[in-house]
């Protein structure tokens, strides 16, 4: 892994579909996120057609992309507490328990979207991570995710 590789390069390519963070998925939104010392951090350009009150971004649009900042976080966290690369077996794979969003502000539509997150707990299976989002520097909105790791029988 280089300094750059974003967490979502890593994910393997069957779990790398998903409509907010799969680099495979041609209609999703392809997030990419990476450290900044303790931090992680995304950068996303909202499109037009991502409009809720023309000029500002669709409050799913931002829950999205604090979603799978967040579940990205979470392995990447735990890759990190481990001391392993984030290519290496078993893979961490998160999913979304929890999502809980705070709308401060209208987020602009015409300018990058900057996600950074924090983890806030590690415990077993479970991680907490805690968002902010910015536009042009100012605070639109606060995310808090619970992400666990996805079970065998997923889905099951
Ligand atoms: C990087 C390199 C490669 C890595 C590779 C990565 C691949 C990355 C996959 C891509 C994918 C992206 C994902 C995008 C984000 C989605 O959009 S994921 C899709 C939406 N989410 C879902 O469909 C999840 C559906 N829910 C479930 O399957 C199950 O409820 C869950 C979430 C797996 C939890 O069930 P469980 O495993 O039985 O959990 P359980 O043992 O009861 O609880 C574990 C802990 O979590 C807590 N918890 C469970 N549910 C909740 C809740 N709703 N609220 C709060 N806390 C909860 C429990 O309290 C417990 O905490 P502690 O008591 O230990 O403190």
């Amino acid at each position: 892994m280089t300094a750059m590789d974003a967490f979502q390069d890593h994910y393997p390519d069957n779990v790398a579909h998903c409509y907010g963070c799969g680099r495979l998925n041609p209609h999703g939104h392809q997030i990419k996120t990476i450290w900044d010392g303790d931090e992680t951090v995304t950068v996303y350009q909202p499109e037009p057609f991502h409009t809720s009150v023309p000029g500002f971004a669709y409050g799913g649009l931002i829950a999205s992309l604090i979603d799978c900042h967040s579940t990205g976080t979470a392995a990447a966290a735990m890759y990190r507490q481990e001391g392993r690369d984030m290519d290496s077996l078993p893979a961490f794979r998160f999913v979304t328990a929890s999502l809980h969003v705070d709308f401060l502000k209208p987020t602009p539509i015409d300018a990058p979207v900057e996600i950074r997150g924090r983890v806030q707990e590690i415990k077993g299976r479970k991680v907490v991570v805690r968002t902010e989002v910015r536009s042009g520097g100012v605070l639109t909105a606060r995310g808090e995710v619970v992400a666990v790791q996805m079970p065998e029988n997923f889905g099951a």
